[in-house]
């Protein structure tokens, strides 16, 4: 098997299947090409549609597809998302989103909630 495709989350929203245009879409950090699909799901296109050019696995899941659905779903996969922006670990779990806080420019260094500045306040 050769090197998986990847691509990142912005390059896969280019695709929403609108005019023309090939649908792709998310599921689990896996991106797939279901322009070819559309026509075929039991449930119509437009619920894909929707999620064109998105992350579809909160959909697709609250759905409670088949082991049916995963397995044509599999046949469309074309790649996977940039490492860097994965959302589930090596063992599909999911992460726990790291928020990097960068310290304000030219600020103290230290910024102080509603509250801090509240005891602030009363400490004066
Ligand atoms: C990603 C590729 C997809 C494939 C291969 C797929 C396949 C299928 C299949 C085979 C069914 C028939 C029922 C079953 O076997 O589970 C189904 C039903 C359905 N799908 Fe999808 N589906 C996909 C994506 C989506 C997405 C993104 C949505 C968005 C919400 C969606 C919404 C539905 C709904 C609402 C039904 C009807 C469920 C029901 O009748 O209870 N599907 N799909």
């Amino acid at each position: 098997m050769g090197e998986v495709k990847r691509f990142s989350r912005a390059e896969v929203a280019q695709h929403k299947g609108r005019a023309g245009g090939r649908l792709w879409l998310i599921y689990k950090d896996s991106v797939y090409d279901l322009t070819d699909y559309l026509a075929e799901h039991p449930a119509g296109d437009a619920v894909i549609l929707e999620e064109g050019g998105g992350d579809a696995s909160k959909a697709f899941d609250e759905v409670g597809h088949s082991g049916d659905a995963r397995d044509i779903m599999a046949k469309y996969k074309i790649g996977e998302v940039n490492e860097d922006e994965k959302y589930y670990d090596e063992k599909g779990k999911k992460k726990k989103r790291v928020v990097q806080v960068q310290p304000e420019e030219g600020g103290s260094g230290e910024s102080r909630g509603l509250l801090g500045i509240c005891c602030c306040g009363l400490l004066r």
